[in-house]
């Protein structure tokens, strides 16, 4: 078989800005075009929802290589000190710094740890560093039926790992071979060949690290029912417009006892805080309550999830029908689809705290854990209400666990991001499963703060012709309780003003740093733990476990500043985030839109700091100009300049066959974001 080889000095041409940066500051001495290689290893062999099949286990092995053999790196083990901030325990986020060169490691906690050399471990098998080489992936499958792990070879190329293992003051090297292995078309991740004495391993007696699959904690759980609180804005929401189109809309409600919910839904709203209906919930409540499709847009932390949750349950608690469900398989009556684990998981614990005292199941499927574990917990009673990742749905849609027959209702969660380039092929492979039942013979429901028009055309196709629309305030603007402010920030300049920003803070508890990817997302965290800020991140190469204790300690404030990818874009409801800071801006203004709705949630105050460098973010001005003047926010004039150049720039050739009368076709392509979680 051809061996696909990544040349290093064929530098990855990708804008890293920030790479440069933690390099000069850094001191470390290697070339921009061997990181930016780094980084696209990296990209290849990221596990995420569609690429590895959920219940695979990454082996990793490795042979160090010799890049260690400098001055800096011999001097500084010895030198290690302890932060604060470092945390004993396997189940906090902290960091271990020295001095000289850059070391971090990410490994089974949640921990940053910096030293001498480089060194960046994760616990899904990456190992990164210097060398280079190939290899073949292997992945360790779990095997479900038998209980154990089994070994699967994977096959043709994809990744290119490189690794140098310099963890805890160990060093080694040695020289790193080791082909990513990629399966079902996606890659996977490779193995390497270790050795901390620099010597090259027996194959046979090579050590096996295979992980136990996660059982997350359960979701029911009392701290669950508290929300974000509702702040003095919350009264602006009366006055915001409404639009609504479609044929005999029904007739919006004005408060939750005049809605028609049962009784127990009642009980539960007030337990859980309830009193007043936002203006989402006021139209979209009778909507599904009549039966009706829906597709809806309102504005960041608006409760657009009461708003399809509370119905739902309504309707099923009306018109109970028996659940199917046996030790193979089950048919929930409601499937939810939503882009990430954290915000399905979140989406059920809403189900679970309206839900209580009534005899609705509740289930959950979400990549990164325990398949067995899953199958079980909704194989043991049914399921009514199934919330899922589109990865993990389809895993347990092909192996039968899970089929539609039973589904009334199917929601689409972000469903502007559901429909994208990048999750639409899922999508519909669900609704085009044969067990489906067809779009008149069930409720579709979408919503999102955003929703672009081409998206929404899209999205007829799947709903009844008499769909209702919904739109609370302008599609896909700002929530305008969330100041913000954009600076003209160049990428060099970044990490003092992040500092400076943050130092200016009278307590920065509460803040989201936005980055573009993974490896920033890990140089910035670890840097703002060495500069005393506890800090921990969350993005797509970090471990399940480890991103679910990322949240847990930002949420219960043992970590002040929470550094994301754009994996926290959208959904998640975090009480207490009062900055978003966009160090990276994104490339999208949706996206923009989504993270800083992170903040200002509920009629709360909320502040949004974003960083603009003219040189990489001219093409978002225009937009960003738009989203500011909606949200009556300052517009600064280098911002208007640069939307002045990108305007007056010639329009970018879209490289289309000048010829009309050919065929066109063209293939789907994921979005770099895609990758980059
Ligand atoms: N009527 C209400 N009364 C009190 N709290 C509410 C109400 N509706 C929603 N909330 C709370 O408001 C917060 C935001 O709700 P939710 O997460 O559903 O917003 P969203 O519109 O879906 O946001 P996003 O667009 O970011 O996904 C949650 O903590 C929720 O519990």
């Amino acid at each position: 078989m051809e061996e696909t080889v990544v040349n290093s000095s064929d530098a990855n041409k990708i804008n890293q800005p920030a790479v440069g940066e933690w390099k000069n500051d850094e001191n470390i001495s290697y070339n921009d075009n061997y990181e930016q290689n780094i980084v696209e290893t990296l990209n290849d062999t990221t596990l995420n929802d569609n690429s590895v099949p959920e219940n695979a286990v990454i082996e990793t092995q490795e042979e160090n290589c010799g890049f260690s053999n400098n001055d800096n790196t011999q001097n500084t083990w010895g030198t290690e000190i302890e932060s604060k901030y470092h945390y004993g325990n396997k189940s906090n986020s902290g960091y271990r710094k020295g001095t000289g060169g850059y070391n971090k490691s990410n490994n089974d906690n949640n921990s940053y740890e910096n030293s001498y050399g480089y060194d960046s471990i994760s616990n899904n098998g990456h190992v990164r560093g210097r060398g280079r080489g190939r290899g073949r992936g292997i992945i360790k499958r779990y095997d479900e039926e038998n209980e154990s792990f089994r070994d699967e070879y994977g096959s043709d190329s994809g990744g290119y790992n490189r690794g140098v293992n310099t963890a805890s003051g160990r060093r080694g090297r040695g020289f790193n071979r080791g082909r990513g292995g990629r399966r079902d078309q996606s890659a996977s991740g490779g193995w390497y060949e270790n050795s901390e004495d620099g010597h090259k391993k027996n194959e046979n007696d090579r050590p096996t690290v295979s992980k136990a699959p996660y059982i997350p904690p359960d979701i029911e759980n009392e701290e669950s029912i508290a929300g974000i609180e509702a702040g003095l804005n919350f009264d602006k929401y009366k006055t915001i417009e409404v639009k609504v189109s479609g044929i005999n809309p029904p007739k919006s409600i004005t408060s939750f006892p005049s809605s028609g919910l049962r009784t127990i839904l009642l009980d539960n709203l007030s337990y859980c805080n309830f009193s007043t209906p936002t203006p989402v919930q006021n139209y979209a409540i009778p909507i599904i309550i009549e039966g009706r499709d829906l597709m809806a847009s309102a504005q960041t932390g608006s409760g657009k999830t009461a708003a399809y949750v509370l119905p739902i349950l309504h309707n099923l608690l009306k018109q109970p029908t028996q659940l199917v469900y046996d030790e193979h398989h089950c048919e929930p009556h409601v499937v939810i689809i939503a882009p990430t684990r954290e915000l399905v998981s979140q989406i059920s614990e809403c189900v679970w705290k309206f839900s209580k005292g009534t005899d609705i199941k509740n289930g959950l499927l979400y990549g990164g854990t325990s398949v067995y574990h899953q199958k079980s917990k909704i194989l043991q009673r049914g399921v009514h209400i199934l919330t899922a990742t589109p990865g993990r749905l389809l895993d347990f849609v092909e192996k039968g666990i899970v089929t539609f027959s039973s589904v009334k209702f199917f929601v689409l969660d972000e469903a502007d991001r559901m429909l994208d380039m990048g999750f639409k092929p899922d999508i519909e492979q669900v609704l085009t499963n044969s067990t489906m039942p067809f779009i008149e013979s069930r409720q579709t429901i979408m919503f999102s703060a955003t929703f672009p028009s081409e998206i929404q055309h899209m999205a007829t196709s799947y709903l009844k012709s008499d769909y209702i629309f919904v739109a609370v305030g302008e599609i896909g603007g700002a929530c305008k309780d969330v100041v913000q402010t954009v600076m003209e920030v160049t990428k060099f300049k970044k990490k003092n003003i992040l500092l400076g920003v943050l130092k200016e803070m009278e307590n920065c508890q509460g803040t989201i740093v936005f980055v573009e990817r993974k490896k920033v997302a890990d140089y910035t965290a670890a840097y703002l733990s060495e500069v005393d800020f506890p800090t921990t991140s969350i993005h797509g190469a970090r471990e399940q476990p480890e991103r679910e204790q990322a949240l847990r300690d930002f949420k219960t404030n043992k970590m002040k500043i929470l550094v994301a990818t754009a994996v926290a874009a959208r959904g998640l409801d975090i009480k207490g985030v009062n900055y978003v800071v966009n160090f990276d801006l994104p490339k999208t203004i949706d996206e923009y839109v989504h993270r800083i709705g992170r903040t200002g949630r509920l009629g709360n105050a909320g502040k949004a700091i974003s960083f603009f460098d003219p040189e990489f973010d001219g093409p978002l001005a225009p937009e960003l100009i738009r989203i500011l003047k909606q949200a009556d926010q300052e517009v600064p004039s280098f911002l208007n300049d640069a939307a002045e150049r990108i305007l007056a720039s010639p329009a970018i050739d879209n490289f289309n066959d000048i010829r009309t009368n050919v065929d066109v076709t063209s293939n789907l392509v994921a979005t770099e974001e895609e990758e980059e979680w």
